[in-house]
């Protein structure tokens, strides 16, 4: 995570050299039980580590980054997150990038404590990027923003998610203080606006576009004119929805524009899949040709 004078390198110029070596998809990694039975594996601890190390195998070199979902190897207690320490590390010393969805958020004092957690160089879990939830308001999540600009990590803040229950809070309307005084603001737009704050302020070092956004595929367009406006984020966009949740790679470029849109600015829009991607497995080349399916429709 070094760069040439021995400073971290932002997380978001790694994502950008992984995205331009390998294509901008993230698979989830999401060990459900129907997935583990699919692939021939008992829903156990061993089970879901064979799943995850399997996934991160099969992949390394061929993805640009993974994505766990924390809560399926919580479900294990101490041996799931024992499984999840090591595909960690196993994509780590592949160096395919990893993007911990734990979706934390509480107040800053506790917030300290999920930031070490998952954010701190040589933490047992740590990931190169965090999944965040700014519930609390994103305010409270400072000690993550600030924890991953300074080790060259990333933070993803939820802002339009793909679940259609979001739409009562994160459509809702707010007052936000801003330089020009107080305005009215859509919540997800003031998560949004926030985090582009927080990156125009690390413009140039290694916490360069830390602060990432997740905008789900499912919940309609973005842009200027309609929806988000993410042309200020300054940062990366992380897309779920994908797949089986309904999201088509027509409707990345139709939602986002293409691959490089938010290029100068922003970016780069890193589409998410799971469950579409894992029912290829446990094959190798099966994961592989479902992977290189989804970039080449996303880049072409
Ligand atoms: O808005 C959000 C935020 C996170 N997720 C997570 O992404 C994956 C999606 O899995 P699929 O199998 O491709 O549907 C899963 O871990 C979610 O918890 C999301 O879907 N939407």
């Amino acid at each position: 995570m070094s760069g040439v004078d021995g400073g971290a390198v932002s997380f978001r110029t790694r994502l950008r050299e992984a995205v331009a070596a390998h294509g901008p998809l993230c698979v989830g990694i999401d060990p459900h039980p129907g997935l583990l039975a699919g692939w021939g594996l008992e829903p156990d601890a061993a089970g879901v580590e064979r799943f995850a190390r399997g996934v991160v195998e099969a992949l390394a070199g061929h993805v640009a980054l993974v994505k766990p979902q924390v809560a399926l190897f919580e479900v294990l207690g101490s041996a799931g997150l024992r499984a999840l320490e090591r595909a960690l590390a196993d994509a780590r010393d592949a160096g395919v990038l990893t993007v911990a969805d734990a979706k934390r958020g509480d107040i800053g004092s506790t917030m300290t404590g999920y930031a070490r957690a998952w954010l701190a160089d040589g933490a047992p879990l740590a990931a190169d990027a965090l999944t965040l939830s700014p519930y609390l308001g994103v305010g409270a999540l400072a000690p993550a923003l600030d924890l991953a600009a300074a080790t060259g990590r990333g933070v993803f803040v939820l802002a339009r998610t793909s679940n259609p229950e979001a739409a009562g809070v994160q459509s809702a309307q707010a007052w936000v203080e801003g330089p020009d005084g107080r305005r009215m603001r859509e919540v997800a737009q003031s998560v949004v606006d926030a985090l582009a704050e927080h990156n125009a302020a690390h413009r140039d070092g290694p916490g360069e576009g830390s602060a990432g956004a997740v905008v789900g595929l499912t919940r309609g367009t973005t842009g200027r004119d309609h929806g988000l406006d993410l042309t200020a984020l300054g940062g990366p966009v992380l897309v779920p929805g994908l797949g089986a949740q309904g999201g088509t790679t027509d409707d990345v470029a139709a939602t986002f524009g293409p691959p490089d849109a938010l290029g100068a600015t922003g970016g780069p829009v890193v589409p998410v899949s799971a469950r579409e991607v894992l029912r290829a497995g446990p094959d190798p080349g099966a994961l592989r040709a479902a992977v290189g399916a989804l970039n080449g429709a996303l880049t072409g």
